[in-house]
């Protein structure tokens, strides 16, 4: 048990004292009372001195109850003002009628008839003002009768005041008497005192290495940030370029380069976000209007009928990060293509706790010579496991991009498998248009939900709430899942 030497000061000071006040203590100290109640404190938790708390309520007059103070209540100095009897007019011609009257009456000390205001001869003082006369003294600490009506009229006011008294247990006495180091403590060394060896003689602070620091809460980045870099991270080790582009896109972009026909149910406006604006469409937008209406060049047959520009340059807000990837395709259709992109998408979406009209995609792409599905699936198992994702499976899909189409999932410990996006290799009816004679692996994942799951939430919509306390607590190094 090591004493701070305020507290051995404090014994010291009450070892020859009773219980005491602790603002009287603290002036014998020269001390602060609030520093005097801190050290008591410490000092009765190891049982070497006694703190009680006392509140005490204090009465004392208001301002206005200050007004009558020695010239009595106002129904008293009313009633002193006319002898037997007064017109009732008269009697409102004084200053304190007003207040004055009322109380007369409920008092029973005066009787009105035709307008004439006549004493009763009943006018002893109640307990309100003798309680009044008391506190005209100054204040007082007992609940005197009368008080409470005093209060209810706004003359008296209720104050409380916090009394420490503070007394030294048997075990603290017992301590002061064999005797305690009253020397300075000595936080710091400095140079001087190490080299001459005259910290010896010192008398140490010791540290506590039980006692919590306060927390402390750095700044860092948003959960969420941190996991999309870390995909970042990831995919730019698996030796991906990135590719970004804008929000707004042409449908052109979004749907018809993806060979997504114009009466697809996607694009209805139940799930598009569909602007005014409109966007010219790229040179050689030909192509891929032949392979809707007849399927160009190729063996396709295309989706048939007649293909709208118009429909074509209406822009939307992306609905997913693929048309990224189709128009860094268009600009690079030479292999090796590897490129990933992470951004936020948009759909008409009714809020629940796992849908939100706009949420972040992450996609990919790789295009070369010899490409295969069985390597689409090994880059997904690479990407997830990486993530933290050990076991991933594949269930057949339909996407009007690509074929075959899969949809990836990963098993999560209490959730099962969940369903974290698409993925597939881009069809000929993609391709074609944009000059590409190698396969194209393709995929697009829910990013938003993966956090979701590597976060442990429940609700989406917390990744976009700034909620203080859950960012608090979010370590930075979000563990693994299973962790
Ligand atoms: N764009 C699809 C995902 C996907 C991307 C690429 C290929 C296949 C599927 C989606 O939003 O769900």
């Amino acid at each position: 048990m090591e004493l701070t030497l305020n507290e051995k000061r404090l014994l010291v000071a009450l070892e020859p004292l009773g219980p005491i006040d602790a603002a009287t203590l603290a002036d014998r100290m020269g001390a602060r009372k609030e520093a005097v109640v801190q050290y008591a404190l410490l000092a009765s938790d190891r049982g070497l001195a006694s703190l009680e708390k006392n509140i005490r309520t204090v009465y004392s007059l208001t301002e206005e109850g200050q007004k009558y103070a020695g010239e009595g209540l106002p129904e008293r100095q009313l009633l002193e003002s006319f002898d037997e009897e007064i017109p009732m007019r008269d009697l409102q011609q004084h200053p304190l009628a007003r207040i004055g009257i009322g109380w007369m009456r409920k008092k029973g000390w005066i009787a009105i008839k035709d307008g004439i205001v006549s004493k009763t001869g009943t006018d002893a003082p109640g307990a309100d003002e003798q309680a009044f006369a008391e506190l005209t003294e100054g204040s007082v600490d007992t609940g005197l009768s009368g008080i409470a009506d005093l209060q209810k009229r706004g003359l008296v006011e209720e104050t409380e005041t916090v009394r420490y008294t503070v007394a030294i247990t048997p075990e603290g006495r017992a301590l002061v008497t064999k005797g305690l180091d009253l020397r300075e403590e000595v936080g710091t060394l400095t140079r001087e005192q190490i080299i001459t060896g005259e910290w010896q003689n010192l008398n140490l602070r010791r540290y506590s290495v039980e006692k919590l620091p306060k927390r402390v809460y750095p700044g860092k980045n948003h959960p969420y940030q941190r996991l999309l870099d870390e995909m970042r991270r990831i995919l730019l080790d698996m030796g991906f370029t990135e590719i970004q582009g804008g929000i707004v896109q042409s449908s052109f972009w979004n749907f018809d380069a993806l060979f997504q026909p114009q009466d697809h149910p996607a694009r209805e406006m139940q799930d598009t976000f569909f602007l005014s604006e409109n966007q010219q469409l790229p040179p050689g937008y030909e192509r891929v209007r032949d392979m809707h209406e007849h399927g160009g060049g190729t063996s396709s047959t295309g989706w048939g009928g007649a293909w709208s520009t118009a429909k074509a340059e209406q822009c939307v807000l992306r609905t997913h990060t693929t048309c990224l990837s189709i128009r860094h395709l268009a600009e690079n259709p030479k292999p090796p293509v590897k490129a990933f992109g992470i951004g936020r998408v948009y759909r008409r979406e009714a809020i629940d706790p796992t849908h939100l009209p706009e949420f972040e995609q992450l996609e990919g792409i790789v295009m070369d010579e010899g490409l295969n599905f069985r390597h689409l699936l090994g880059f997904l198992r690479e990407f997830y496991a990486k993530m933290g994702f050990d076991k991933v499976r594949f269930r057949p899909g339909y996407f009007p991009y690509t074929e075959p189409s899969v949809e990836p999932e990963v098993y999560v410990d209490g959730l099962g498998w969940v369903e974290l996006g698409g993925a597939g290799i881009f069809r000929q009816e993609v391709t074609a248009p944009c000059g590409i004679e190698y396969p194209v692996l393709a995929w697009g994942l829910g990013v938003s939900r993966l956090a979701m799951l590597k976060l442990g939430l429940r609700d989406l919509r917390h990744l976009y709430r700034s909620d203080v306390e859950w960012l608090r607590q979010t370590p930075v190094l979000a563990g693994r899942l299973e962790e």
